[in-house]
């Protein structure tokens, strides 16, 4: 155990880092910041070979400047328990087990509620929610079973796991629940000396959020702002992301209207947060801007837009 005033500060330096959804945009960029950082072995873990191979150079590139890493890749689903344990496996069939595993792999597809499909809603719970329980089920197996020292599991949220908002019930439900398994795992890994970490990103200028952006309605974009101007690159992300679990924060946030919304939101004191005092601050201007926002922008747009918006679905409907 170490004391909450004293602990020496983590570093990735020398250890197995594993990252899911390591091809590309967050993951990736974690994957070559840790590898820049001189963690001994970095492995990259998503479905698709192609993506992987392209990335693993970009790993490789990152780790020639310090050149003490070794760079893998390890194509699997991570949705499935099964998927996820064999990535794991793979990931330590080098010779080390993993020390930190980072569940970024997860994506959203907006669109209005009544006209996405069941599939779309299951599309969503493998995507994001199952990725993250089947990849931190296994790996906080494998580091009880070799009693691995040091360990920590990194969970992603999101800014819409603390707050949810028209265009998202496909994912930000989701996102909420990989909160409470963050909440749940930092109290029972206790157990075993594994640390929980969970990230909450504003929006990420990954190939995700291109991706997203095709069906995401136009009140979604509206409300969320331009990405492109407030939005952070996945190497902005990862850098503030390192920075939380090297300072041992739990909730990590890295804009400050994520960090408002999970002051005002989080847990009333049942975890740990980011400083009592600045978190009583945080939260007394979260109760007045956030309400403010909701009546006079957000609600009102929405309403403002509900004309246009029976126009649009119309146009989807075939004809009575
Ligand atoms: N972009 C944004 O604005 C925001 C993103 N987030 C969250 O941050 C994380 C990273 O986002 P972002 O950088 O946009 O990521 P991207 O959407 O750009 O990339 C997703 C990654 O996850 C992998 N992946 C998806 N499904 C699986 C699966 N079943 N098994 C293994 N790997 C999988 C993909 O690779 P492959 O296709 O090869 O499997 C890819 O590497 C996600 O959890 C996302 O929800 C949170 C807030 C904002
Ligand atoms: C003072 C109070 C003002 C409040 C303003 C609030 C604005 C709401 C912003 C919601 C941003 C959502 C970002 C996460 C996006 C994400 O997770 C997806 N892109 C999925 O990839």
């Amino acid at each position: 155990m170490s004391l909450p005033f004293f602990s020496k500060r983590w570093s990735c330096k020398g250890k197995h880092v594993f990252i899911t959804g390591g091809s590309q945009g967050l993951g990736l960029a974690l994957a070559e910041l840790c590898a820049a950082k001189g963690a001994a072995r970095v492995t990259i873990c998503s479905r698709s070979q192609a993506k992987l191979d392209l990335a693993l150079a970009q790993v490789q590139a990152a780790a020639a400047t310090t050149g003490s890493t070794q760079c893998h890749a390890v194509a699997a689903d991570v949705s499935t328990f099964e998927g996820a344990q064999k990535a794991l496996e793979a990931a330590a069939a080098g010779g080390t087990q993993p020390d930190v595993v980072f569940c970024c792999a997860g994506g959203a597809k907006p669109g209005f509620f009544i006209e996405q499909t069941q599939l779309d809603f299951e599309t969503g719970f493998k995507t994001d929610y199952m990725t993250a329980l089947a990849t931190s089920h296994a790996a906080a197996s494998l580091f009880v079973r070799v009693a691995k020292r040091d360990a920590k599991i990194v969970l992603v949220s999101s800014t819409l796991g603390l707050m949810g908002m028209v265009g998202y019930a496909q994912y930000s439900p989701m996102k909420f629940a990989i909160r409470g398994l963050a909440e749940c795992l930092r109290s029972e890994l206790q157990l075993y000396s594994i640390d929980v970490h969970a990230y909450f990103p504003g929006t990420i200028l990954s190939p995700g959020y291109q991706e997203e952006n095709k069906t995401k309605p136009a009140i979604t974009l509206e409300l969320e702002g331009d990405g492109e101007k407030e939005g952070l690159t996945p190497k902005q992300c990862a850098e503030g992301l390192l920075k939380g679990v090297e300072r041992g924060r739990f909730f990590i946030t890295t804009d400050i209207l994520t960090e408002l919304f999970r002051a005002a939101t989080a847990s009333g004191g049942s975890v740990p947060g980011n400083g009592w005092l600045l978190d009583k601050a945080k939260s007394f201007m979260a109760g007045i801007g956030i309400p403010v926002w909701r009546i006079f922008i957000a609600d009102r747009s929405i309403q403002a837009h509900r004309e246009q918006h029976l126009k649009d679905l119309s146009l989807s409907k075939p004809a009575a």
